[in-house]
């Protein structure tokens, strides 16, 4: 270990497949020491992005940077790019050992380190990641959360000057991944790199990262830190894919709108009209009928998701709309299925239609 650390630099890249642009024109920077998620639906080029970066793709124009070097020039091996996929990623005849040394093996032999050296590099990385003791498993030996952890030791063999990380826990289940998240942000802060981890989970993405880049359909909708993409989500698409919304019709006038009793401001740019309001369950109060301003609901069912309660909400004229609430609320104002409530949004975003 020990080559300092570069930041990663990618400006206006573009790259189509046939006809189609994967990548229309992206720009991001990930500073050293910096965690950067990359989030997007499928098929938006998150993958195509880091393919970018690690010089397994070329862009059809703009530029890639590392350490302000034209990183395009280099080939992928020169980069020295530390890669993680989703899965798949281990050799399954080769032992834990041998799957993270593989890096320094297939060095040209000048290149190469003694053996003795990479035994003990393997020893150091295993150690890492916390998966000392482990080196003459085979990874059908491991656990999922285990091989994702050899995967990033093997791609930190190579002493890598950024890493990117491609889905790297998606294949496991919540607990494993969530626990792995907290594992690799430390991780990340002891080696100091510049890191760009591509999930498809905003939760993921908000929990872990310095700041959250927000890909669609090859385009960039937001950049900015985990509270600002949350709190003010930019466009119509972010505030639809961030926070499990609800979307309601309104009417702008004068800049804004009314959603569930209260007004709000319509994005700037957003013409008078027709336009619709995007609501997050969090952001809906129930209250007993009559006692708030509001609209008037009928409660039609109560489920419970872990400590806390959605209310499903059927509103006359509207539809339905589910409000998550406290369970303390729910015994406080004795909302049952059948209830008669009054219904606000105490946050809403509203966008063109
Ligand atoms: N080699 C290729 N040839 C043709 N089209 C491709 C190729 N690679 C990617 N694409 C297309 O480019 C688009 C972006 O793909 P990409 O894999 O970058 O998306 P993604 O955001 O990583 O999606 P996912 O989360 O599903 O992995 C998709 O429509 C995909 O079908």
């Amino acid at each position: 270990m020990g080559n300092a650390s570069v930041g990663i630099e990618v400006r206006n890249v573009v790259k189509h497949f046939d006809n189609f642009a994967a990548l229309d024109g992206v720009s991001l920077s990930v500073a050293p020491g910096e965690l950067v998620a990359l989030l997007g639906p499928s098929g938006s080029g998150k993958t195509t992005l880091l393919r970018v970066i690690a010089g397994l793709e070329f862009p059809d124009s703009g530029d890639v940077l590392f350490g302000g070097r034209d990183a395009l020039s280099m080939t992928a091996r020169e980069r020295r790019v530390g890669f993680v996929f989703q899965q798949y990623a281990l050799f399954r005849h080769m032992t834990v050992a041998q799957n993270v040394a593989f890096g320094l093996d297939v060095r040209p032999r000048g290149a190469r380190p003694a053996r003795a050296e990479i035994t003990e590099r393997v020893r150091l990385l295993l150690e890492r990641v916390h998966l000392q003791g482990l080196e003459k498993r085979y990874p059908q030996q491991l656990s999922g959360g285990q091989r994702q952890r050899v995967a990033l030791a093997r791609a930190l063999a190579i002493d890598p000057s950024v890493l990117l990380l491609d889905e790297p826990f998606g294949a496991l289940d919540a607990k494993v991944r969530k626990e792995l998240r907290r594992w690799l942000r430390n991780l990340h802060d002891e080696l100091g790199l510049a890191t760009l981890f591509v999930t498809h989970d905003q939760e993921e993405a908000l929990e872990l990262a310095d700041r959250v880049v927000v890909l669609n359909k090859g385009l960039i909708e937001q950049d900015g830190s985990p509270q600002k993409v949350y709190d003010s989500p930019a466009t119509a698409f972010v505030a639809q894919f961030i926070g499990d919304t609800l979307t309601l019709p309104v009417q702008v006038t004068d800049g804004q709108a009314e959603v569930l009793g209260a007004r709000f401001p319509a994005a700037p740019g957003t013409p008078e009209g027709r336009a619709v309001a995007y609501i997050r369950p969090h952001d809906v109060s129930v209250q007993p009928q009559g006692t708030a301003n509001g609209v008037t609901a009928e409660v039609i069912s109560i489920t419970l998701s872990g400590a806390v309660l959605t209310l499903r909400l059927g509103i006359r004229g509207l539809g339905e709309l589910d409000a998550i609430v406290s369970r303390q609320d729910v015994q406080r104002f004795d909302h049952e299925k059948g209830s008669i409530v009054t219904v606000a949004a105490t946050q809403a975003y509203i966008f063109s239609d």
